[in-house]
């Protein structure tokens, strides 16, 4: 280990930055468990202070393109991600995609059929049923989805009600999402493999990074090639490539991606 950075992984991203075909490289990082600790409160959480500034570092290089890949609804994400200009934020699990600009965002504007609409009301009236009288339950309202959070809940409450959100999803035939301490329910199907993919060929990104704790972002490791860097981040089963054991060891490893393009710049 150096910082933080498990040997094989400094090694693998020292390669990357040396290697002239791997531009541009896209830096695609989850936001909650990853750059941000996870909180009891999602409205608490915030970027460690030395990832904002190795984001930006990364940002204003021409050979990095930066993306934020989050299960957030977008106006969370934008909110919260303490990112440069230039850079793309996929949320809702990929549902949303925008880019950030010096004057603001540039979002893609997604919409609901009545019929979707109507599914999400019932959604919340159905889901609001599932966290009532259950202590430390609540309801996350999302513009395509409904998240059930139990992370405050003693196991004696929380497990049921993700169990009865589960089968609420399936009741309804909506996508249902699994995460940490959090059952999500969305009317819009995506998934942050099938995302992170596109992103990566409209920018002709030969090799992608993509750091991730959740099992949702399994979807993206899955998704990703063989030859591109995938790090999990903390314990847990994964597909993942690379493991670091928290948020402060992923901003770590962005740091020594920065030093090592760096060094690279100067051979
Ligand atoms: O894809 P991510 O960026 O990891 O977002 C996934 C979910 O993040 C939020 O929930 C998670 O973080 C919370 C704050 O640390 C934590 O309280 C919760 O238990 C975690 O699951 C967010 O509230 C969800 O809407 C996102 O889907």
């Amino acid at each position: 280990m150096s910082g933080g950075v498990p040997a094989d992984l400094h090694d693998r991203l020292t390669g990357v930055a040396h290697d002239a075909a791997a531009r541009p490289l896209l830096v695609a990082l989850d936001f909650d468990g990853t750059l941000a600790p996870l909180q009891d409160d999602p409205r608490a959480s915030r970027i460690l202070p030395e990832g904002v500034a190795v984001l930006a570092a990364l940002a204003a290089r021409d050979d990095v393109a930066l993306a934020l890949v989050s299960g957030r609804a977008m106006a969370d994400l934008h909110l919260l991600a303490e990112v440069p200009a230039g850079t793309f934020l996929v949320g809702s699990h990929g549902v949303e995609r925008a880019r950030t600009t010096q004057f603001g965002l540039d979002r893609d504007v997604v919409e609901l059929s009545h019929e979707q609409a109507d599914l999400l009301s019932a959604l919340g009236a159905r889901a609001a049923a599932v966290a009532r009288g259950r202590d430390g339950v609540w309801v996350e309202t999302k513009p395509t989805a409904v998240v059930v959070h139990t992370r405050l809940a003693e196991p004696t409450d929380a497990e049921p009600a993700e169990a009865e959100a589960i089968a609420l999803g399936a009741e309804l035939g909506v996508g249902t999402l699994h995460g940490k301490d959090v059952v999500e329910l969305t009317v819009l199907a995506a998934d942050k493999g099938t995302a992170l993919q596109a992103l990566r060929h409209e920018l002709g990104a030969p090799v992608v990074l993509y750091a991730g704790d959740d099992v949702t972002d399994e979807h993206a490791f899955e998704a990703l090639d063989p030859t591109d860097v995938t790090v999990k981040v903390g314990a847990g089963p994964t597909v993942a490539r690379y493991r670091v054991a928290d948020p402060q060891s992923a901003v770590a490893a962005l740091q020594a991606l920065h030093q090592a393009l760096d060094e690279a710049d100067g051979a």
